[in-house]
């Protein structure tokens, strides 16, 4: 018989219960929805209220919320967005002591119960708090993985569509390096129809669109004025549940662990990435121009500050 997946979703804010509820509608596993005991009933309050939602929308999995680990034992998949969110005028590194010190102890609590689960890591500064949580967790480099490519890229996507007036489903691309402002969308790799976007748009239009992708975060920070971003970010982590889940071996950008590729070393870093079953399959390496590199340097310049104060190095 097959048996059903389990996912856990740590922290039941903005972005952990849109992403708790996303799974369910696409019935990819049980969820567990976990967050501090002081707002245990809060988070009991939301899963019920998912939960209630699955005959109307036809999805046979089950939802709760809790506080406590031992609840998401035996998970399949952990996915951390636990911890404190930017407001207007911080940046993602402002974030990075008090994140790390809950990744840290939220992945400690998460491996006692769930050793041979992959971790799916959303907090930021993302690239180092995926740093911290594979320390945390003593798991296999591919067990562990971050999310932020497959947002940026959905916003250089979503960017490029409206600029074009064509179909969103018809512009890929990919933006590698750190989540943040030093990111690097490749617009050398980035097709609309299979056409390359450098012959569709002007320069000075694929300038305008790579610098809005790059400050993508800050600009829905700055129109919701008490919180960040949820509803693509949670679209995000769910694609790449799914890959992970359904064993697809999807190729997308995600936060590795590098040991070797592209030149860095006992780093994470946005890199193309298969994730598959064993979480990330393989790290795709491709050839950059040397403004490219440029661009990627600095961006794991970038994540390395961002880690040694994360680690306290
Ligand atoms: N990587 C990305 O692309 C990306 C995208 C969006 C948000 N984020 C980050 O994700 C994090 C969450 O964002 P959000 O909008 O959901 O914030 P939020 O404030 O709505 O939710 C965070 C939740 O974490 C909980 N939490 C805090 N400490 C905890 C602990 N020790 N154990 C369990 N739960 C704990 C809080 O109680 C809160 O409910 C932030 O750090 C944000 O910057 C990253
Ligand atoms: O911008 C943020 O702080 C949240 C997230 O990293 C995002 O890109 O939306």
């Amino acid at each position: 018989m097959l048996k059903r997946k389990k996912i856990s979703v740590i922290g039941a804010g903005f972005t952990g219960s849109t992403t708790a509820f996303m799974l369910a509608l696409k019935e990819l596993g049980d969820v567990v929805l976990l967050d501090i005991p002081q707002l245990e009933n809060p988070t009991k309050g939301k899963a019920l209220d998912m939960l209630e939602a699955t005959p109307v929308v036809g999805s046979d999995v089950h939802i709760i919320g809790t506080s406590s680990y031992e609840d998401t034992a035996n998970s399949d998949l952990v996915i951390i967005t636990a911890g404190m969110a930017r407001k207007p005028g911080m940046s993602r590194d402002d974030l990075v002591t008090t994140n790390a010190n809950i990744v840290r102890s939220v992945t400690e609590q998460v491996v006692k119960f769930s050793p041979n689960a992959i971790l799916l890591v959303l907090s930021n500064p993302v690239d180092a708090m995926t740093y911290v949580a594979y320390k945390a967790s003593g798991f296999p480099k591919n067990r562990v993985i971050g999310q932020a490519g497959v947002l940026d890229t959905a916003r250089f996507r979503t960017f490029v569509a409206e600029e074009l007036s064509v179909s969103v489903e018809d512009v890929s691309g990919f933006v590698l390096g750190v989540h943040g402002d030093d990111m690097v969308p490749l617009v050398r790799y980035s097709y609309v129809g299979g056409i390359p976007l450098e012959k569709l748009l002007p320069k000075d239009r694929i300038d305008a669109i790579v610098e809005r992708t790059r400050k993508g975060g800050g600009e829905i920070v700055n129109l919701l004025g008490n919180g960040s971003a949820y509803y693509a970010p949670a679209a995000s982590l769910v694609q790449m549940a799914e890959a992970i889940l359904k064993d697809k071996r999807r190729l997308l950008p995600a936060i590795a662990y590098l040991e070797g590729e592209f030149g860095y070393n006992d780093l994470f870093l946005g890199v193309p990435c298969v994730l598959g079953g064993n979480g990330i399959e393989r790290i795709v390496e491709i050839d950059l121009l040397p403004d490219e590199k440029e661009a990627l340097d600095k961006s794991a310049e970038s994540v390395r500050n961002a880690i040694r104060v994360a680690v306290g190095k």
